[in-house]
This record gives structure tokens, sequence and C-alpha cells, in this order.
């Protein structure tokens, strides 16, 4: 080997020494660098699995294969222990506990297999509550380790209003969706509580023609595409209308509290094409939406953009079919359900479109008025009860804080007092008597009111009624007297409700619980009457119902006024401060001016037996008519009455009875009964007053001057009643022998009623003398003289009380007017004594004088003051002028009715009704 080529092998080896050297350095450094890698590739597939989760990342097909690698088991089996660990929870029990929920909140059609109930028509009327969630598919939650199934339900009615969109391709799953709802719904309740509107942006025919059976039965209408502002327009009007009549202030839906629908639902579904509405109709569809759900008003809007201020569902349907919604949010996919049958659908709407048919041909009777259990409703907010029928449908009246009172008319024979009937059959078996009371006033005559009070062929009485008025047509007092009782408790309520620092009956009602703070309802048959003359009773009543009606809607005081007579009705229309609180319009046929005329001539083409019932003060889109049971007829009201009285409360009180017909009998007048000896200065009844108690005409016998009485009239009976009533009160506060009585009879047709009451008041254990014309002059003299004694102080004991009741005062005159030939001091200066000073001495005269002028011969010429109370009848009010405030002006006498007037209590007369006090016993 030459030393070259050695030299060049050294070489050649060093270099591979080198290599070799620098191999192994390289090789180190790289598979450091490898072990970094793939240490580091670990911590990224880390990152990325638990970023995006395991079951996403193994789907995801870029990791897909990486997470293949034998390099990131550990990574995966970790990911995958973690994710079990996380859904154990949720594996065990979210599926179950999702299904638990559903069925409970959504049985029957509302979730079931449509193999259990498609084609029979519901029942259900919501009073046993609304189902809160509706099925549309199955869930499974994506990521979750095994894909468990459960039923996904989205909420509607009252709830919340539902958005579906789709695709091009899954539009037909969209429309499937809705109409399984719509399936849903409509046979969940009877026939009739929901009706459903479509309109189809695309297509006037088309979208859902299963249902398309419901339209002849008027539960599903199909609206034009050109015309969607008119579906909005009608669901505005609805929501207005709904506002205004039903939903009494505080009631947050159409439901009565007893949970019936005053109103059926309206859902309307909308199909759109993806594109934005036009900016006015998407306005108007944002104001049904908000306040939609309380009128009953469901949204169904399949692809149309909208965006809504109200509780709103939403569908999203991708392209495959699968389907996310806000209920369960975006990790749960839906397979929503499949539609139900072709074939079956057209025949299950068929059914319900029958059966809704039938339930409308079915003539409604009163029976159908009333609910299914009895008093089981809240009065806090208003009382809201069903009157009569449209088409099967009930039609409500409801008296609350916005509408607080309401106006009847009908000419003669149109069916008002049937109304009444029907109305108040209606309140009374769903409000129990805490909750709603009744003051009933019929004017008319004849007494189509004394049903509500015990009677003697009917011994019930509605529980509800605490006062029943009938006959009171020539006692329009008594009308004053109600409307002046009203006012009095509207102020007691507003009192309390200051105290309490709220201003309505519904709050003072939550303020106060245990507090009796019923609804008022006062109805007055043929009111018209009341305001009958130009007199001081069409004053007060004027004033009374002003205040009533302006401020009685907030403390619960509500007045049901009825009338035949157009021109009592038309004497008011100038009245607007009364009037406009009347917001609850009923004409029945032919009813004049009841309504917003010209106008709403709605009450002309009227059929027998039905009423307009408006709640928008008569204007014509208020306008419900409705067909009214015969609640008269025997069986009916009166049955109501029978078991409502006999559930009534055992201490409820019997109605006060006000029979203007009647003559009040002093021995059960609890103003009588109440009286015993020794209470004090004595009190006189002189008759019953027309007020709602019931109460008596009262003059006290104090020991002052003027405390006695007269009855001035031609008729020996009214005048010898009063004088009854006065002396047998008496009698009753006196033990026997305690007081003396002298019953004067100086007139012929007296004496048979002063041996009577000489025969009572012995009876009662007392003396009584009994004299006539021969005996008077001894008598003022006695009296006078005793009296004269006692106040000189000849006589040292205080006199006993003594009552000397005279018949007829005035035909002793001429023999009084002689004088005593000794003392010179005539009979009439004697009588004029014992009135003078009588009272003082406790000896007062009851007196019946035959004429206001006969009276004033009596006393002292120009003074009066002696008689500080009377009572007159045939008298004209002029003529007691001299006796009385100028109000006794406006008296014009009817039979067997005082006028009552005491100097000392009264700033203006009443008028009395005189006593049967009976027979001697
Ligand atoms: N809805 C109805 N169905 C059947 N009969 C009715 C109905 N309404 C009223 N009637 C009958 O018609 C008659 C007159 O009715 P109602 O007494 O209620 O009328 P009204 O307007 O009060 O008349 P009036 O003012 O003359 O008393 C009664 O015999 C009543 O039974």
């Amino acid at each position: 080997m030459s030393r070259r080529d050695e030299r060049r092998k050294r070489i050649e080896s060093s270099f591979e020494e080198f290599r070799r050297a620098v191999a192994a350095a390289l090789g180190n450094a790289s598979r450091e660098q490898r072990q970094l890698a793939a240490e580091r590739a670990r911590d990224m597939v880390e990152v990325m699995v638990r970023g995006q989760g395991i079951d996403r990342a193994k789907e995801d097909p870029l990791l897909a294969e990486a997470l293949a690698n034998p390099l990131f088991r550990q990574q995966v089996a970790q990911a995958l222990i973690d994710r079990v660990a996380a859904f154990r929870d949720w594996s065990e029990h979210g599926p179950d506990a999702l299904t638990g929920l559903v069925d409970a909140v959504a049985d029957g059609p509302a979730s079931w297999p449509h193999e259990r109930w498609l084609g029979t028509p519901g029942t259900a009327d919501a009073t046993e509550g609304v189902p809160e969630l509706w099925r549309i598919g199955t869930g499974t939650v994506r990521s979750a380790p095994e894909p468990q199934r459960f039923p996904v339900a989205v909420p509607l009615l009252d709830h919340a209003h539902l958005h579906v969109s789709s695709t091009y391709e899954s539009r037909p799953a969209a429309e499937g969706l809705v109409e399984n709802l719509l399936l849903r719904l409509l046979s969940h309740f009877q026939p009739g509580l929901v009706h459903v509107h479509v309109w189809d942006v695309g297509q006037l025919t088309g979208a859902l023609p299963g249902l398309y059976p419901l339209t002849r039965a008027g539960l599903l209408t199909v609206h034009d595409p050109a015309r969607l502002h008119e579906l909005l327009d009608e669901l505005s009007d609805h929501i207005r209308r709904v506002h205004t009549g039903v939903l009494v202030e505080g009631h947050q839906s159409v439901t009565a509290a007893g949970g019936r629908r005053t109103e059926p639902w309206r859902v309307a579904v909308l199909f759109g094409n993806r594109q934005a509405l036009r900016e006015e109709h998407q306005q108007q569809l944002q104001r049904v939406a908000r306040n939609g759900l309380a009128a009953g008003i469901q949204l169904v809007v399949v692809d149309i953009p909208v965006t809504v201020n109200s509780p709103i569902e939403t569908v999203t349907i991708a392209a495959d079919q699968t389907a996310t919604c806000t209920m369960t949010g975006k990790h749960v996919t839906v397979a929503l359900d499949p539609p139900f049958p072709r074939a079956l659908v057209p025949r299950a709407c068929a059914a319900i479109a029958d059966k809704r048919d039938e339930r409308r041909n079915r003539l409604s009777t009163f029976a159908d008025l009333l609910p299914e259990q009895l008093w089981r409703e809240d009065s806090s907010a208003g009382v809201v009860a069903p009157v009569g029928f449209l088409e099967g449908e009930p039609v409500h009246v409801a008296l609350g804080d916005t509408s607080p009172h309401a106006l009847i008319g009908g000419p003669s024979g149109s069916g008002k007092t049937n109304f009444l009937y029907a109305m108040l059959g209606s309140l009374a078996a769903r409000y129990e008597p805490d909750e709603l009371e009744l003051y009933l006033l019929d004017f008319k005559e004849g007494v189509s009111f004394a049903q509500f009070a015990p009677g003697r062929k009917d011994p019930t009485w509605l529980p509800h009624a605490r006062l029943v008025g009938v006959n009171v047509n020539t006692d329009r007092e008594f009308g004053v007297a109600l409307l002046a009782f009203l006012a009095d408790e509207m102020r007691r309520r507003a009192d309390a409700a200051k105290r309490h620092e709220v201003t309505k009956l519904e709050q003072l009602r939550e303020e106060d619980p245990l507090g009796h703070w019923p609804r008022v309802v006062a109805v007055i048959d043929e009111f018209q009457y009341l305001f009958g003359e130009r007199d001081q009773v069409t004053a007060q009543a004027t004033q009374l119902l002003e205040d009533v009606a302006r401020r009685g809607r907030s403390q619960g005081i509500h007045l049901v006024l009825s009338s035949q007579d157009v021109s009592g009705i038309e004497g008011f229309w100038g009245k607007s401060a009364i009037f406009e609180q009347f917001t609850v319009r009923i004409a029945l046929p032919k009813a004049r001016r009841v309504l917003a005329e010209p106008q709403n001539d709605a009450a002309v083409e009227l059929p027998r037996w039905h009423a307009v019932v408006n709640h928008e003060s008569g204007v014509r889109p208020g306008n419900e008519v409705a067909r009214i049971p015969d609640a008269t007829a025997k069986g009916t009201f009166d049955k109501l009455q029978a078991e409502l009285h006999r559930r009534r409360p055992p201490d409820l009180a019997e109605p006060i009875l006000f029979d203007g017909s009647k003559v009040p009998a002093l021995q059960a007048l609890p103003d009588f009964r109440a009286l015993a000896p020794g209470a004090g200065n004595p009190t006189v009844l002189l008759g019953q007053v027309i007020d709602v108690a019931g109460s008596a005409a009262k003059v006290r016998f104090a020991r002052t001057p003027g405390r006695n009485i007269a009855v001035l009239g031609s008729l020996a009976e009214d005048a010898a009643d009063v004088l009854a009533g006065a002396a047998l009160s008496l009698a009753r506060q006196h033990e026997p022998n305690d007081a003396q009585f002298t019953l004067a009879c100086l007139a012929e047709d007296a004496w048979p009623h002063a041996e009577k009451l000489a025969k009572q008041l012995r009876d009662a254990g007392h003396a009584v003398d009994l004299l006539g014309l021969d005996g008077i002059r001894t008598l003022v003299e006695g009296v006078a003289g005793r009296i004269t004694a006692s106040i000189t102080g000849e006589t040292g004991a205080p006199l006993q009380p003594h009552y000397v009741v005279v018949y007829a005062v005035d035909a002793a005159h001429t023999l009084l007017e002689a004088k005593n030939p000794t003392t010179r001091v005539s009979g009439v200066d004697n009588l004029r004594t014992v009135l003078k000073h009588g009272p003082e001495n406790r000896t007062h005269v009851l007196g019946w004088w035959r004429g206001a002028q006969r009276l004033k011969n009596t006393l002292s010429p120009g003074v009066y003051d002696d008689i500080g109370a009377w009572v007159a009848f045939d008298i004209q009010g002029k003529e007691l002028l001299s006796f009385g405030p100028e109000q006794v002006m406006a008296w014009s006498p009817r039979p067997r009715r005082g006028l009552f007037f005491d100097r000392f209590e009264h700033s203006r007369p009443q008028v009395v009704i005189p006593f049967d006090t009976g027979e001697e016993s």
C-alpha cells in the first residue's frame, strides 16, 4: 500500500469516526427531540380532547386518526373515564327524571303516543289544570357516554309562543311538528276550547291539509296569504275585547278563578318563507305576541324571522332533520316525532268537528250555567259568571274594578227579570256568601224578587241576599236608603283601606285576610221609578247614585240597574258622570238606548230570549250575543236556591225583607224587642222608617221641654197605630205601676182603638185610665195642677212618669175653651201648661190632632215648640211648614205612610210606616 493510499485510508477512517461521533451525537439529540415532541403531542391531544369533549373529538376526522395512535391511548382512556364519572349523575337519574317530569305535567294527548287518543275528542275543560308541556319528540345528549333517550316537550298555551325554524330540506318536518302539536292540543280539550287560525305566505290551501275537517265546525280558519293584516287585526281586537271584558283586573288570564275558561284559546299558525315580514306586520305581530298569551292567543311562527318581547320557545330543525330547542339547550339532539298517520288525522279532526257541532246545537239550560262544584271562586279581583250561551259556548258577565257597573234594558216581557235570575244564579253558585253579597231591590209592581227571601210557600232564601226589597214602587225612599247604605259601606271600606295604606278592595283583602270584605252587587230592577218625580227623593237618589257609581268600583261595590222604560235611561244620558261608569251594557231584544246607538243597533234584530252582552259601554265591537236560558221556570233557580240554602253557614242571618205592601209588626221589630225597663230616658217608637236595617222611628223622652208627640191626619186608624206603637213601647220600659197611662178618647171613631190599647197596656201589667170627652176637662185640670205644684215645690217627691194619650185632641177644643168660673183658667190654658211644663216633670202628651190648624189652635199663638216631634199623614207639605224645615214642602201624602220629624234630632223629615201592634193578647 502506498503511503498515499494509507494516508487516505487513515483520513477516511478518521472521517468515519467523526461521522460516527457526529452521528452518535445527532442520534441522541433527535431521540430527545422525539421524546419531547411526543410529550408535547400528548399534552395537545389532552387539551383538544378536554376542550371539545371526547365524543366530539372522536367524531372529528382530523383528530380521529390521531386518537387511534397508541401514543395517546392513555389520554383517551382517562378522558373516557372522566366523562363517565362526570355523566354518572345524569346517566343514572337524568333521563328518568325528565321522563317523569313530562309524564307529570303533560298527561293525556299532551304527551301520550297517538295510539292512545287520536280519534277520540277530548273532554278536559281546563278546570283540572292545563298541561304545562306538549311533546315534540325524543332527545339524546350527544356527549353522554351512553346515549339515553328521553321525551322532549315544549311549553305552550298561556306560557309561551312557539317559533320553528327549518331549512328547505327540513320544512316538511316543521309542518309535521306543527300538525302533531295542534292535534295534541285539539284532542286534549273538549272541542271548542281551541280554535286554530292558519296563514301561509306561500299558499291559500295546502298547509296542514289533515286539519281541514275542522273548518266546518269553525275550529279552523284558513287565512288568505295576502291578508295577514286581517288575521292580526282580528287577534288584536280579540285581545282588546278580552282585556276590557273578561280580564277583570288581577285575573292573569282568561280563566275564572275556578279554572274554567271564559274564552277559547286561539292558536295562530303563521308559515313564512324565511324572509322578514313587512315592518307594519312585524310590529303588529310583536304586539299580539306581547299581549296575546294572557288573552288566550298562542302564536306558532314557522320560518319567519321574529324578535318578540315575550316568552317564546324555539325549535330549530337542521337539514338532516335533527332538531334542537331552547327548552333543552344546544347539547340535546331532538329526534322529532314522525307525523301522525296520514289516514288517521282527518278522521280525528272530523270526530272533533262532529262533537263540537253536537255541543253547539245542544240547547243549553240553566243547569249548564252552573259550575261543577259550588262556591269555589274567589272574588278578590271581581266576579265573573256565564249568563248564556253562544253556539254552545258560555258568554260571561264580569263585574270588577275595570267593569264596575251594569245597565240592563229591554221592553216589558223581553226577559230582564229572567236575565237577572240567570246572572244571580250563576254568580251565587260560584261565590260563597262570604265572597259575594247581594242587595236586591225590585220597583216593579209584583214580587219578582220575593223568591230570594223566605216566604210562606218556599221557606228557603238565597244565602247571598242581605236585603230584598219588593213592592217598593211607592216607597222610593227605600231606593235612597239602599244607596245611602251602599255609600256608607263604601266609606267604611275606603277608611279600612286607608288604615292599611291601600286603595283597592283586592289589596285590602290581602292586607286584612281575616276581615269580611265580600264584593257587593246591588240590583235595582225598574230603577227608573227612583227618579220618577222632581223631588227631594230624586235629588238625593241622583247624588248618591253618582257617588256610588264613581267611587264604588275600587271598593268592590257594583250596581246593576235594569229598566224597561227608555225614558228612565234617557233622563240620564246627560249625566255622563254616572253613566260612563256603567261600562257593562246588556240589551234584551228591542232594547233602545242601552247600547251606543245609532251605530250599535244589535238589539233590534235580536231573537227572543237572547241578549247582547257588552263590556265596552255599548260600542259595537264589544257586542257578544248570548242565548239566555230559562232561569225562572220551576226546577231552575228555585232548585239551586234550595241547594245553596242547605249549604249556608249555620250562623248566617236571613236577608232583611222590605215589603212595601206589608205592615211592620211591632212585636217582631228588633228595636222593640230591645226595649227594657230601667235604661234611662224612655224611647218612643212611632213606626218603621224606610231604611236598610228596618229600624224604628224613635223619639227620646228626655225631661226637657217639647218632648211631646203630635200625630196629624184625618184617619183614626193611622193615628191610632202610631199612638199605640208609642204607648206600648213606653210600657215595655216600665215595671208595672211604675208609670201611669191615661187614654182620653174624644172622637167616636177612635174608641175601638183606644179600648184595644187600654187592654194591651193592662195586659202588660200597667194601670190605665180610659176616659172620654166628659172627663177631659178634669183630666187636664188635674194634670196641670200636679205639674204646677211640682214646679212651685209644693209636692216634695218627683212625679211618677205619666203618659197622656189623647185621641182627637181638637174635638175638645170648644169645651176646653170655657174658663173655670173660680180660677178664670180655661181648659186650653191647662192643656198648654201640661204641654209646656209636663216633659220636665215626666208627663208627656201623645196626642192626635185631625189637622195642622187644629194643632195650632191648641198651642199658644205662634209658639209651637212644645210639640217637639210629630208624624203627619194626609196633610199637605205646605201646611206643615210651621212645624218643620222647608223639606216638608215636598211631602205628598200617600196611604199608610206618615212624615216624621223630631226637632231635636233631625235636619230633615223621614217617612214612616205605622206599626201593626197586633191583637190584644
Ligand atoms: N230566556 C228565556 N227562556 C224562556 N222563557 C223566558 C226567557 N226569558 C223570559 N222568559 C219568559 O218570558 C216571560 C217574561 O220574562 P221576564 O219577566 O223576565 O221579562 P221582563 O222583561 O222582566 O218583563 P216585565 O218587565 O214585564 O216583568 C216570563 O214568563 C219568562 O218566564
